[in-house]
């Protein structure tokens, strides 16, 4: 996960990647005992302690216990949530019939209870900390804890785990909490049910006589849920007036009123809790009933849009709307599918509508737009697993692809989480945000199986089979295993923030010192907490520090965009990380983070230098930087610039590969900066070559066509330097020539695209930047040196 820590904002788009922490001697006190507890299982005793803990005793542990207790504060910091790393083990899958019934006092500690099942009554509410816990009981009136993990933050614990509810442990694992409490742990929550209280295997003390009502009362008393918002509540109520409907077999007109009412009113209250696919079912059933009625009609348009089937939503609207002419409702939502459906054929998006909502920092259901997937494809890759390859030739800044994110939580939803892995001999304690994302994520797959489909196909470490079919519970929802399911985010997952302001220096009045502005975007604080998520198509770009592609985020949107002019069949590969750290840090990242070496130019380049030459460029890069802070806003002496051109010639010397094929970052920048002091001492035309060996550092070749404009031979590495190189020769480069201007400037525009994913924005930013900044040179250049 993200190698942030809380405080610091992240960079843009960087992956989800952890960092180790330093624990202090307290904190190794507490995490020993995990290590005791997880780990050497041997040392604990098979059954509860001799004098086990009382109701009152845990119903008052409980009570008392705070997020500290449960490893959230460790290295004297928060946490939002502490995950302790437990031996995994799989989801059941087992028919109910097929297991045995257990208690409590039959259970043994540490021990997975494979082949059983016990029933349980909750005696307290449940209390979130860093899992819900709660005290249960069981028939006999043995007591113990229950603790469920990956529950969802807005998962609503009344309607979960309410107060009396009985709850049915399939398989379950008895353990010890982080407390060192005997307690059911439930990971999966495929193994954990609440039963209605008149189901035939609940306890005969617990039972309760199964009231048989009427349809209409069922659906009375659903829409009076619905009214009150206990939505979940109404989804039954519909449900067994449905099922009492088929129980009786033949009916008449008017039950058959009522099971049409049932089904379209089932239908909304699916639509609201996010069950789309079943909200699609039962408008259809209902249509079947009653093909023209109005509600049944837009509720399926409406579960369609939801789905992203912009097609047939618009085709069930276009039927609405002949029945309906006078429906505003079906009209907006008719515009809207239309809309969808051009930016999913031809990436044709309202770009400014996208910024206006990141910039706002809008939560996920504000970013109402389709995936889009350009001139690519997945296929396996000679890298590694699967990545996207280009069906034709693609130009620098074609879009590749717009993906919306699974799941994108931001702030409190998105926390900080602190790992644990309490292996025997050695202790890993790191820490990154994204602490629920795991369970909103398989809260998504719960109720949408294409989407559960889509993620079970991504690359996980734990080398799961992607074409193995999903598992389903009784209710149909797809039985998800939340260890695999966490890998996969941990492989595939990316923080960003919704909104990164790229080119802050483009707001500043005073452009005249271009190292001044430049310098004062790092000033600028990056404000807002950072989100992580996951973005299906996204996940299959394999990684490389000289990449081809780039990925920017738009609030909840990622958008790749191709860096160079590439051929067809090409692999478009992504830097996971920044690719200006050194070569080591950068492997170290890729192999602790996703287990990997990368073996591309740059890597194989950098691996092949080392002694010497290493000490020898490591030591001109120390000179360059110092040189750089010396100089700072002051007016550098000529002798200075010589000896670091010198230095930085040096530096360019080492490479043995041409920029085209590997750009050279460091060396840019640096000429970057030295064309600015050039620029301050008025050696204009002199800081002009700076900024073009610059760009040539980057691997831009390009000819001058003075009154023509200029012929890019290779358009180089675009990103943000680029930018603003080629923004600062739009200001300044042949001065009275405007084809020559005009053609930096829209050279400026593709490396805008490329960072930025847009450039709808470009000109009231960097294109107004360039325009004052043009002005400000030309006045500069008509003032008479002193
Ligand atoms: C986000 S997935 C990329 C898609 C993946 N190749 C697949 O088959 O779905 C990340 C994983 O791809 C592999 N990978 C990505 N870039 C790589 C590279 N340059 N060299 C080796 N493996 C790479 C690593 O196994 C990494 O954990």
């Amino acid at each position: 996960m993200d190698p942030l820590l809380p405080d610091v904002p992240p960079p843009r788009d960087s992956s989800a990647i952890p960092v180790e922490l330093q624990i202090t001697p307290d904190d190794f006190q507490f995490l020993r005992i995990q290590q005791v507890i997880f780990r050497h299982a041997s040392d604990i005793p098979e059954t509860p302690p001799a004098a086990p803990f009382s109701r009152t005793e845990l119903i008052d542990l409980l009570a008392q216990r705070t997020m500290a207790d449960e490893g959230c504060f460790l290295a004297e910091k928060d946490y939002d949530l502490a995950e302790f790393k437990i031996r995994e083990y799989e989801p059941s899958t087992k028919l109910l019939r097929d297991l045995e019934k257990q208690t409590i006092r039959e259970m043994k500690l540490m021990t997975r209870h494979t082949d059983k099942y016990v029933i349980v009554r909750t005696v307290t509410d449940a209390k979130r900390l860093s899992c819900v816990s709660t005290i249960v009981e069981d028939e006999h009136g043995a007591c113990t804890q229950l603790q469920v993990y990956n529950l969802p933050l807005n998962a609503r614990l009344d309607e979960i785990l309410p107060r009396g509810g009985i709850i049915l442990l399939r398989e379950p694992l008895y353990t010890l909490s982080t407390t060192v409490v005997p307690s059911f742990r439930v990971d999966h929550l495929s193994d954990m049910d609440l039963l209605d209280n008149d189901m035939c295997f609940v306890p005969d003390k617990w039972r309760v006589e199964r009231v048989v009502m009427t349809p209409a009362k069922y659906k009375d008393l659903g829409n009076n849920a619905m009214s009150e918002g206990a939505v979940k509540k109404a989804i039954k109520l519909y449900s067994d007036g449905l099922t009492a409907i088929d129980q009786a077999g033949d009916y008449d007109a008017v039950t058959r009123g009522h099971k049409f009412s049932l089904l379209r009113n089932r239908c909304l209250a699916y639509l609201r809790t996010g069950f789309y696919e079943r909200a699609l079912e039962d408008a259809d059933s209902a249509l079947v009933m009653e093909p023209e009625d109005e509600k049944a009609l837009f509720r399926k348009s409406k579960a369609l849009y939801e789905l992203h089937c912009y097609g047939r939503c618009g085709n069930t609207l276009q039927t609405m709307k002949a029945l309906f002419p006078e429906n505003k409702a079906a009209e907006a939502l008719y515009q809207a599918a239309r809309k969808r459906m051009f930016e999913e054929l031809r990436g044709d998006y309202d770009w400014g509508k996208m910024v206006e909502l990141a910039k706002e920092d809008k939560p996920s259901p504000f970013y109402d737009f389709a995936d889009y997937t350009g001139p690519v494809e997945v296929r396996e890759s000679p890298i590694s697993g699967h990545g996207v390859f280009t069906l034709e030739p693609v130009k620098a800044g074609e879009l590749l692809c717009v993906c919306k994110a699974v799941v994108n939580c931001r702030g409190k939803e998105n926390g900080t989480v602190v790992w644990v892995d309490t292996e025997p001999d050695k202790m890993i304690v790191a820490q990154s945000v994204g602490a629920h994302v795991g369970a909103a994520l398989m809260e998504k797959m719960r109720k949408d199986s294409k989407t559960a489909k889509q993620v079970m196909k991504l690359y996980s470490r734990a080398g799961h089979d992607p074409h193995a079919a999903l598992p389903e519970d009784h209710e149909g929802k797809p039985i998800l295993n939340s260890f695999l399911v966490k890998d996969i985010i941990r492989t595939n997952s990316f923080s960003s923030q919704s909104y990164y302001d790229e080119f802050p220096e483009t707001y500043a009045t005073n452009v005249a010192d271009f190292t001044a502005v430049v310098e004062a975007q790092n000033n600028i604080t990056k404000a807002g907490d950072p989100n992580c998520g996951l973005w299906i198509y996204s996940s299959y770009f394999n990684h490389s520090c000289v990449p081809n592609a780039r990925r920017s985020i738009l609030g909840d949107m990622m958008i790749v965009r191709a860096i160079y002019d590439t051929s067809a069949n090409t692999e478009m590969l992504i830097s996971y990380t920044d690719i200006k750290l050194d070569y080591k840090s950068r492997q170290a990242m890729f192999a602790n983070s996703w287990g990997f070496e990368c073996k591309c130019a740059l890597c194989t380049f950098e691996s092949a230098i080392s002694g010497r030459p290493l000490r020898k460029r490591i030591t001109l890069m120390q000179e360059l930087d110092l040189a750089n802070t010396r100089i700072g806003s002051s007016r550098p002496a000529r002798s200075d610039l010589v000896t670091m051109a010198i230095k930085i010639q040096q530096l360019e010397d080492f490479f043995t590969i041409p920029s085209t094929v590997v750009p050279r970052h460091y060396c840019s920048s640096q000429l970057f900066a030295l064309s600015a002091y050039l620029d301050r001492i008025n050696l204009q035309a002199q800081s002009t070559i700076g900024l073009e060996k610059a760009l040539d550092s980057l691997g831009v070749r390009f000819t001058r066509h003075p009154g023509n404009g200029i012929e890019f031979q290779n358009r180089g590495y675009l990103d943000a330097d680029t930018v603003r190189i080629l923004a600062r020769l739009a200001a300044t480069d042949a001065v009275g020539d405007t084809a020559i201007a005009d053609a930096w400037t829209a050279a400026t525009r593709v490396a805008y695209r490329v960072v930025c994913g847009e450039d709808e924005s470009f000109d009231r930013t960097m294109g107004a930047f360039i325009r004052l900044s043009r002005l400000t040179y030309l006045a500069l250049l008509e003032e008479p040196t002193s």
